[in-house]
């Protein structure tokens, strides 16, 4: 990994905005309280190539490197930070590749990863996470690299936090502020505002306490903010709490009540009979590319983690021209903060309601089993077990072949398909086709001209087998559900009536 020689005290901190609704002095009498302690500044020709390549490609710049000015980069200044793991089961592989994805997960948040250790331990320190001698070492490594802040890939009690941060000298977070971060990040709907809203201050009230100097960007911020706020005054910590418990019961009622409304629509949805397909897979898998390829709709696909938070629903139809609901879900992720749980839950009720999952999994991940298997368990804890599912393995044109075969073997019902190319996706819709709910009645009848409705309704509701322009009105052979069937059921012709 790089490093770098700037001292970290010479490191900047930007305040940030806080989002609407989470405003720091909504729940706080002073906005100054959450103020950002600005420690130094650096120059802007001080940022090496390194650094400005991973800007870059964090912010996604398609200009030169040279035409980004100075001020730009100040406004988008990086996090530098030191990873930390402490690798307790499994094998070497398996704690790399969870140093890994925090890795990903940290670059989404907008950091610059400098660096990353692992420790091999039976459990995690009790008072510092990781042991005393390798918490020294980890200062060593801050000092080396100019990094401003750790993060520890698990969730430390807050008494861990502070202990490390004695040590390490520079901020301490752990992976669930991280995540809630990224959350908080990309919430777009009020619901899912809210839910991580919500979340954020579950995990920050038992944290108040000592976080005079460490407070991962709980209350929000944007790219370009720091991952780390400052707390409010031990003085004012009781006042905070009874406030914070006070705001997050209104939210509490307020997610009640925008669930409700989420609800009719749904039931709405169901009412209509049109059928469900719900895309579930790993974080990065390439969801969004898939709704995209599938429907042409243009929704948002970034390389970056959880880009999607709040479920999309598009309207697809098969190849045979049945309309159906495609619905993208938020990414899974390992070890997803228990806080987050339950925002989580709520979009993935999608999941649990559909009528067929495209279980989306990233072909050129080097174990794709793993998260096949932690999505499986998400599928199973939201009783969406009996949906059948297909298994989409994406990204065949960076797959390891071999990878591909050994996933198509084991996964019964799969198939290799390239969002970015477009291969496999002609054989996936005729999949889809194939695997949506049959309508239950067959059914033949001459529908005048006149009632065109009707014939539209058998379109997207039913299944048209075949249609013929009569000179008395059009004449359908469908497969349809009961109810549109009793509709139909005074066209059929007498002689077949
Ligand atoms: N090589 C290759 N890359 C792909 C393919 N499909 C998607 N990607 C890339 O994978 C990254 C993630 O794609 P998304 O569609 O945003 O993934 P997602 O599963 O919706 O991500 P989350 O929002 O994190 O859940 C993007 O950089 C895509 O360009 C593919 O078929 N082949």
């Amino acid at each position: 990994m790089t490093s770098s020689s700037s001292p970290s005290q010479d490191t900047k901190r930007l305040a940030h905005d806080y989002p609407e609704g989470l405003r720091a002095d909504a729940l706080m009498e002073e906005d100054v309280a959450w103020s950002h302690e600005i420690d130094g500044e650096r120059d802007g020709d001080q940022f090496d190539r390194s650094e400005r390549a991973a800007l870059r490609r964090v912010i996604g710049l398609s200009t030169e490197l040279e035409d980004v000015t100075e001020v730009e980069y100040r406004q988008l200044r990086l996090e530098r930070v030191v990873l930390v793991g402490v690798w307790t089961s499994g094998t070497v592989q398996d704690a790399d590749n969870s140093l890994a994805e925090l890795a990903a997960l940290a670059e989404t948040a907008g950091a610059l990863v400098l660096d990353g250790v692992v420790q091999r331990r039976d459990k995690p320190d009790a008072a510092t996470y990781i042991g005393s001698g390798k918490a020294e070492e980890l200062r060593d490594i801050v000092l080396e690299t100019g990094a401003d802040t750790v993060i520890c890939d698990g969730e430390l009690s807050p008494g861990q936090l502070i202990h490390l941060e004695d040590v390490v000298k520079v901020k301490v977070i752990d992976r669930t502020a991280l995540i809630l971060d990224i959350f908080a990040q990309h919430a777009k709907s009020r619901e899912g505002k809210a839910q991580v809203a919500l979340a954020q201050m579950q995990y920050m009230l038992p944290r108040l306490r000592g976080w005079g100097q460490s407070l991962s960007r709980q209350m929000g911020g944007g790219k370009g903010g720091g991952l780390a706020t400052r707390g409010p005054g031990e003085t004012k910590i009781e006042t905070d709490r009874r406030r914070i418990r006070e705001k997050m019961a209104k939210m509490r009622r307020e997610i009640a009540e925008m669930k409700t409304g989420r609800e009719i629509k749904r039931q709405e949805r169901r009412r209509n009979k049109v059928p469900s397909v719900a895309i579930a897979g790993y974080t990065n898998a390439g969801k969004s590319s898939l709704l995209n390829r599938l429907t042409g709709a243009g929704v948002l696909v970034e390389n970056a983690l959880f880009a999607t938070l709040d479920p999309t629903v598009r309207r697809a139809e098969t190849p045979g021209g049945r309309v159906y609901t495609l619905a993208d879900t938020v990414g899974f992720v390992r070890h997803l903060p228990h806080h987050l749980v339950e925002a989580f839950r709520s979009t993935m009720e999608e999941v649990g309601d559909s009528d067929l999952i495209l279980h989306v999994v990233d072909g050129s991940h080097p174990i794709p089993e793993e998260q096949l298997a932690a999505v499986r368990e998400v599928i199973r804890d939201v009783g969406a077990t009996d949906v059948p599912e297909i298994v989409v393995i994406n990204k065949a044109d960076a797959a390891d072949p071999l990878v591909l075969q050994r996933l198509l073997r084991v996964e019964k019902r799969s198939i290799a398909v390239s969002a970015r190319t477009g291969r496999g996706i002609d054989e996936l819709l005729a999949l889809i086709d194939n695997e949506l709910p049959r309508p239950s009645v067959e059914i033949e009848a001459l529908v005048p001209y006149t009632h065109g409705k009707l014939v539209a309704r058998a379109h997207t509701e039913g299944e048209v087998i075949s249609e013929e322009h009569t000179a008395e009105g059009t004449l359908l052979k469908v497969r349809v559900h009961e109810e549109l069937a009793a509709d139909l059921a005074p066209y059929v012709p007498a002689s077949l009536a």
